[in-house]
């Protein structure tokens, strides 16, 4: 084997100028595609092209052993290139799996539900807006059962064949299945027992929101839909997958006469619209110190849903096109406070890219991909505090009593605590698929158990292995790994603390607002330059000054409103998880 230092050196930097130029024309024809579904956009070479120049440089990488080098650096990058995922392949192989995710993708982004009376329904906005605001327990259901059946029935065959040829490329890395792939992202022995830990520290949290939720349901929908011993169906919680529950936050609401927490009605009434809904997360990186969007961001982002009927993927997404200029945010924006934080989180993404965009391209990633997801999160945990809201016109009144602080909070763990179980059993379901203890005869009946035993949710209506609910879901068709959002949702909570102690924040951490801090940004933008270059636990001792994920600081941000809980759910004598685990809901006919 190879062991000149100086040639391998030689060597990534020809890979580096190469890359930067191919994954450019791959995202290139990638972002055409998202925003103009159409065949002749499809462009499947480039992704050959890709899965070739990865093949041919993975190959080189392994001619070299890197053991005594010098440049740590350089034996990371080589250690990464010498995984060349998908290009492991087969041509064939390379062709039937790229054309399988691109059907996957396609198939989900244009699945609609058609009405009695011919009209359809897309999932955005007019399926997401069903499933937040309507109070119709059946509508509920015609929007739940709809999608699933437009979306994930027709993927089952798809996914298999998918996970067959996922299973082969991984294991021509090295490794034993797919999902061990995805864990190796995280360079963690103790991954998985890290994460069981974390959610036993969590899951009495969620069983206190599950409780007092499913009695607000039980107040609205009966005892006829809703069992306060039982799991609660699927389709009530404000969301087409349950997997954040402030949409039914008028059900939730503690204190209904106290302060309301949602600034959407402001938002349309001032007439927003989505560029100032990105401007306005603008402002706030750069009051941070942080970078701002470059002309080119503003002049080539798709920032609301086109109306000359493209067909479009409208699930969000932020864009490095690898050219150190260009960077883009695709969203089909609505004017309301749910997608003004999703703005900020896509803007975090951005953020990232801008910061690492003179790394070598193979630093050019997330410290782990949690830290690529939480950056934003972290800046939407101050821009959503009442105070810093009111600041920017979008509440008028705000008052600072115990009544006022519980409705926000419950706001706040009806996003933050009510998704720590999805965020969980996402990439449980889908490691077990990938490892063979999910046959696909199983894959429904699987997935139900698993949300039955994370979520404490139950089916409205009876599913069988017809059926694929996994695939209703947009990450599971898409490829997307999962389990990055469950170690945000923890780590973002750390970084907030300690962003708030760099801005000298003073009393209960869920009102800290870090807008204005330089500290605070230097402490985020340092970690973000660091890109992929260091292990994880370096970065997360940069901000926390400890390298481990920690629950602490999620608990501490909501203690008030445990406690509040501890104290209503008992009031109501409300027992704690759903130990009438097989009751099933009346399925109206
Ligand atoms: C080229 C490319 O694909 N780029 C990647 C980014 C990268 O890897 O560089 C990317 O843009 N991925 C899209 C994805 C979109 C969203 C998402 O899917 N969110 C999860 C979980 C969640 C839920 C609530 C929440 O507050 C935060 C997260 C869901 O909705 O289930 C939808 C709205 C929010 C984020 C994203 O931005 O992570
Ligand atoms: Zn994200």
């Amino acid at each position: 084997k190879n062991t000149d230092e100086l040639e391998a050196k030689k060597f990534l930097d020809d890979y580096n100028s190469t890359a930067e130029v191919m994954w450019n024309a791959y995202t290139e024809a990638s972002w055409m595609y998202n925003t103009d579904i159409n065949k002749a956009n499809k462009q499947l070479e480039k992704n050959l092209q890709l899965s070739a120049h990865t093949l041919r440089y993975g190959q080189q990488a392994r001619q070299y052993d890197t053991t005594d080098f010098q440049d740590s650096s350089v034996k990371r990058i080589m250690k990464k290139l010498s995984d060349i995922e998908r290009a492991a392949l087969s041509t064939a192989q390379l062709e039937e799996y790229n054309t399988l995710l691109s059907n996957m993708e396609t198939k989900y982004s244009v699945a609609e539900v058609c009405r009695d009376n011919g009209a359809c329904h897309p999932l955005d906005p007019d399926l997401q807006k069903i499933m937040a605001e309507s109070r119709d327990y059946d509508e509920l259901l015609f929007a739940w059962k709809g999608w699933r059946d437009a979306a994930g029935k027709v993927l089952r065959q798809d996914y298999k064949r998918y996970v067959e040829l996922a299973n082969t490329a991984a294991k021509l890395n090295g490794h034993s299945d797919n999902g061990a792939f995805w864990r190796s992202l995280y360079e963690t022995p103790t991954f998985e027992e890290d994460l069981e830990a974390l959610w036993k520290e969590l899951e009495p949290l969620y069983q206190n929101v599950h409780a007092y939720v499913r009695r607000a349901l039980y107040k609205k929908y009966g005892s006829e839909h809703i069992n306060l011993k039982g799991p609660i169906p699927a389709h009530l919680l404000g969301n087409m997958w349950a997997q954040t529950w402030s949409g039914i936050m008028d059900l939730a609401m503690p204190y209904p006469d106290a302060t309301q927490v949602d600034a959407t009605p402001a938002m349309v009434s001032q007439g927003w619209n989505a560029s100032r809904m990105f401007q306005e997360s603008d402002k706030f990186f750069t009051s941070l110190g942080l970078l701002p969007m470059p002309q080119e961001f503003w002049d080539k982002s798709m920032l609301e849903k086109p109306s000359d009927g493209r067909q479009v993927v409208c699930h969000a997404s932020a864009w490095d096109f690898y050219n150190r200029k260009d960077f883009r945010i695709k969203q089909c924006t609505v004017v309301t406070m749910d997608d003004l934080i999703t703005a900020h989180h896509e803007m975090g993404h951005v953020q990232y890219f801008l910061q690492y965009k003179d790394r070598p391209v193979s630093f050019r990633d997330g410290a782990n991909p949690g830290f690529h997801e939480a950056i934003g999160d972290v800046l939407a945990l101050s821009v959503s505090t009442p105070k810093h809201l009111q600041s920017i016109g979008l509440l008028d009144k705000v008052e600072n009593n115990y009544e006022s602080d519980i409705n926000f909070l419950m706001s706040m763990a009806l996003d933050k605590i009510a998704f720590l179980p999805f965020g969980y059993l996402m990439d449980q379901w889908r490691w077990k698929v990938f490892d063979g203890r999910i046959p696909s005869t199983e894959y429904n009946k699987e997935w139900w158990n698993l949300r039955m035993k994370y979520q404490g949710l139950c089916p409205p209506v009876t599913r069988t292995e017809e059926d694929f609910d996994a695939g209703a879901k947009f990450h599971i068709p898409a490829n997307v790994p999962y389990v990055r959002y469950f170690v945000s949702f923890i780590i973002q909570f750390q970084f907030h603390k300690a962003l708030c102690d760099a801005a000298k924040h003073t009393g209960p951490l869920h009102t800290c607002d870090i807008y204005k801090s330089q500290e605070a940004g230097k402490r985020l933008g340092d970690v973000m330059k660091l890109g992929f270059s260091k292990p994880w636990p370096e970065a997360m001792t940069m901000i926390t000054g400890q390298p481990k994920m920690k629950a602490q600081p999620l608990m501490d941000y909501f203690q008030p409103l445990i406690q509040w809980l501890e104290k209503e759910n008992n009031k109501n004598n409300d027992v704690r998880g759903w130990p009438d685990y097989d009751w099933k809901p009346s399925s109206t006919p």
